[in-house]
């Protein structure tokens, strides 16, 4: 099984400046409404149409555990991974909350849960493996089990019927392996990377940075396959997929936070035509954020000191991408308004 990343050609630059006019002549100064038009204008090239549509948002909450954790990179245990699955699957957790304010559909992938989960209504089967394996002592996954996720994550992103899909996260020890793909992949030095995650103390931080030095200093990899492998886990790198797939399946795809966006990135050195399909719902309070997204170039659309993952900043960014589309698609030509058109 070999996975080809998807060639993602940049759009039409003539295309773009046809909707950049058509935006410029609505009832409204031209760009009085800010980025939000940016948004607008990025949907229709997405979409390929002057009137774009944004109904049918989706979040795919990928759940995978970590063999990092054994070394106490988390201030969680494990455990809490297979629990918030089932969390998200009863409706529960923060992300269904916030999905339901804004009409989101939450999907949970079990990527890599280190349990076996019964089948449930909402939850897609798509278990590589029980959990990734200790990236401070051996690569964490192998190359056919990174090819499996990228696959699986672009066939399960190119099969929902949404528009728009959030492409989150749970997994107890994922921010470790985040940050350990920024540092190769953005590039970028590892104390610039390394951040609290769920939560640490001065000793937890100083004790995830430790461990994540040796699982630095063991690889020297920088190529993004590689990099997934010798990091994991298995939901970032079926995130990856799913970015890529979703966008070559015409789908606006929607970063949420730190370790959405590491996946992000991952899939963006495979395909560098992805950076115009992405959409940065939020900049996280995670230390390394907001360096993250300077290295990808990214302006994300809310800043609400939030660092919870799940989908989460992902959720809360879909109206604005269903009033960019609407916008677009049903706003009145200044020059109707000004000729009388919809004189009382
Ligand atoms: C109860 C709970 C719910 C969560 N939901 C998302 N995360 C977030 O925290 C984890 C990453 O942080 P670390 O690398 O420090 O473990 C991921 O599961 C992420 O989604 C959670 C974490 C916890 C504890
Ligand atoms: O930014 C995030 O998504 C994040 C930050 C910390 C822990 N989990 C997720």
């Amino acid at each position: 099984m070999t996975y080809q990343p998807p060639v993602l050609p940049p759009f039409d630059p003539a295309f773009a400046a046809r909707l950049r006019a058509r935006l410029d002549g609505l009832a409204k100064p031209p760009g009085s409404l800010g980025r939000l038009e940016d948004l607008a204008l990025q949907l229709a090239l997405i979409q390929g149409t002057e009137k774009p549509r944004i109904e049918r948002v989706t979040a795919f909450v990928f759940a995978g555990d970590h063999g990092l954790t054994a070394e106490g990179v988390s201030a969680y245990p494990s455990a809490v991974t297979t629990a918030m699955t089932a969390t998200f699957l009863a409706g529960r957790a923060s992300v269904n909350a916030l999905a339901a304010a804004c009409g989101v559909e939450v999907v949970v992938v079990d990527a890599g849960v280190d349990a076996d989960l019964p089948a449930h209504a909402g939850l897609i089967d798509a278990k590589i493996r029980r959990g990734s394996r200790n990236a401070a002592v051996e690569p964490a996954l192998t190359e056919a089990e990174v090819e499996a996720a990228l696959i699986r994550g672009s066939e399960i992103a190119a099969a929902s019927g949404a528009e728009a899909l959030v492409i989150g996260e749970m997994g107890i020890g994922n921010s470790a392996a985040a940050a350990l793909i920024m540092h190769r992949l953005a590039p970028a030095p590892l104390a610039d990377c390394v951040g609290a995650g769920a939560g640490h103390d001065s000793e937890g931080l100083a004790r995830k940075y430790a461990a994540l030095e040796r699982a630095a200093a063991r690889t020297s990899a920088t190529e993004p396959l590689a990099v997934l492998g010798e990091f994991g886990g298995l939901e970032i790198a079926m995130m990856a997929g799913a970015f890529l797939g979703g966008a070559a399946a015409g789908k606006a795809m929607v970063v949420d936070g730190f370790i959405s966006s590491a996946a992000a990135l991952a899939a963006l050195r495979l395909s560098p035509g992805l950076s115009e399909r992405l959409i940065f719902a939020h900049v996280s309070a995670e230390r390394g954020h907001a360096g993250m997204m300077a290295a990808i170039g990214a302006r994300p659309l809310l800043d609400l000191s939030m660092r919870l993952g799940e989908g989460s900043g992902g959720a809360l960014a879909a109206p604005l991408l269903r009033a960019a589309a609407r916008l677009m698609s049903e706003t009145a030509a200044l020059e109707e308004v000004l000729a009388g058109r919809f004189a009382l």
